[in-house]
């Protein structure tokens, strides 16, 4: 799950690895001369007054209320952004629409449930490999196998060969002659072998952490930000949400659909500059003393450069309006992309300093082993943590990564 902290003992904890993070995405930027990044007091200022303006006509619903009132919703407003504005941004998001913040009230399904989808899920895979034990001698052919079954699942060369060295050894020095024993023996290494990439998500108790989201189209985003919005906001915690995705419009509804489903705010503006919706949805956060602000970015690819020098100016303007933001940058990755989710992470953490994964759809995914290879840091890539995995589309689709739980369900 996620845990809250006081934010002065994280400062402490984290101050060298986000100074070195930011520092590492920095260093690749090229000067600030966008009128969009001299930003005045005066605008945060305008931001957050025009927040408070718009947030007195919003509909009042009473705390803790049950079930959530789902007639009349209320109107979602989105900035109408003026072509001029565009180039002059950021601009405050005057209309910016604002929705009450009740606890959503839906009960969250039985643990085993999501883990049946992750079984079911990451059985595509497991079933190759977990099939192999089934009524067979422990003998060189059943490695041989076990090699090729943890490369088809994209485990990497460097993971499988590491996997199996140490499974051999093991099954010498226990002298195991039983395949069901050399299967637990390898999900044992494995768990161990994911253990480096399983991280706590934390929050802070005073202050508002800024959380950017990033990753190519359709990796599931959006989706996880609304579930991270359930997830936190079912924990106490108050969630803002921005829209920073402005070329698609039904991208931006989408997360507004999702803000209205968890009654949370969403900042949204129509068209117009990202920078400028995470620049006031941060100002926003803080002057709403929100515990969180999700910034949503639109899906890009790592090669589509002018796209990628974008989000490292989204990144440089959220911390323009809070020196110490984004407190995280996660990346979002499709878990059935296989090894190109390798070169996925390693092009958006060369472009903004990645602090943690969410792996998607791995519900219905032959690639399982692909984690393996992340946590091998394999073809270079930095064994970034994955906070959160995705095994369906629903609220409660989205679960904290646990290594053993991973490497159960991988092997069956
Ligand atoms: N089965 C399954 N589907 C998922 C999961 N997460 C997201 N999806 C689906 O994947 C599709 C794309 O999700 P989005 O959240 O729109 O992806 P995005 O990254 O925001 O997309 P762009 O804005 O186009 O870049 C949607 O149909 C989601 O319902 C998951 O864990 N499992």
């Amino acid at each position: 799950m996620f845990r809250f902290f006081k934010r002065k003992k994280a400062k402490e904890e984290n101050q060298a690895s986000q100074e070195a993070e930011v520092a590492q995405a920095h260093e690749q930027e090229e000067p600030v001369t966008t009128s969009t990044d001299t930003v005045t007091a005066e605008t945060v200022e305008e931001s957050a007054v025009a927040i408070e303006r718009v947030e007195t006509v919003a509909p009042t619903v009473e705390s803790s209320v049950t079930p959530v009132p789902l007639e009349p919703q209320p109107e979602v407003l989105v900035t109408e952004v003026e072509a001029e504005a565009e180039a002059s941004s950021p601009a405050p998001v005057a209309d910016a629409e604002m929705v009450p913040s009740p606890v959503v009230t839906e009960a969250a399904p039985a643990k085993s449930s999501w883990m049946q989808r992750l079984r079911q899920g990451l059985s595509r895979t497991g079933s190759s490999i977990g099939s192999l034990f089934v009524g067979v001698k422990v003998d060189e052919a059943l490695f041989e196998e076990l090699e090729m079954a943890l490369l088809m699942a994209d485990a990497g060369i460097e993971a499988t060969e590491s996997l199996l060295a140490k499974l051999r050894t093991k099954v010498k020095q226990q002298r195991i002659e039983d395949a069901a024993e050399v299967k637990e023996a390898l999900k044992a290494l494995l768990s161990e072998h994911l253990k480096p990439l399983e991280k706590d998500f934390m929050l802070p108790l005073d202050g508002t952490s800024v959380v950017m989201i990033a990753g190519v189209n359709g990796a599931g985003k959006t989706t996880s930000i609304g579930k991270l919005a359930h997830h936190f906001q079912a924990a106490g915690a108050s969630v803002l949400l921005a829209a920073g995705d402005t070329f698609r419009a039904a991208a931006r509804e989408q997360l507004v659909e999702w803000g209205k489903r968890n009654q949370v705010a969403v900042i949204a503006q129509d068209g117009g500059d990202p920078a400028a919706v995470a620049f006031d949805a941060v100002n926003a956060g803080k002057a709403r003393k929100a515990n969180v602000v999700m910034v949503d970015t639109a899906g890009r690819l790592p090669t589509q450069l002018h796209l990628m020098e974008e989000l490292k100016k989204i990144k440089r303007v959220i911390n323009k309006a809070d020196s110490e933001a984004p407190h995280e940058v996660l990346l979002v990755v499709d878990g059935n992309t296989g090894q190109n989710v390798i070169t996925q992470i390693k092009a958006f953490d060369a472009a903004l300093g990645l602090t943690g994964l969410v792996v998607t759809k791995l519900d219905g995914t032959a690639k399982g082993g692909t984690l393996a290879a992340v946590a091998a840091g394999s073809q270079g890539v930095r064994p970034i943590p994955v906070y959160w995995i995705g095994v369906g589309e629903s609220l409660h689709d989205l679960q904290p990564f646990s290594a053993a739980e991973f490497a159960n369900a991988l092997l069956g």
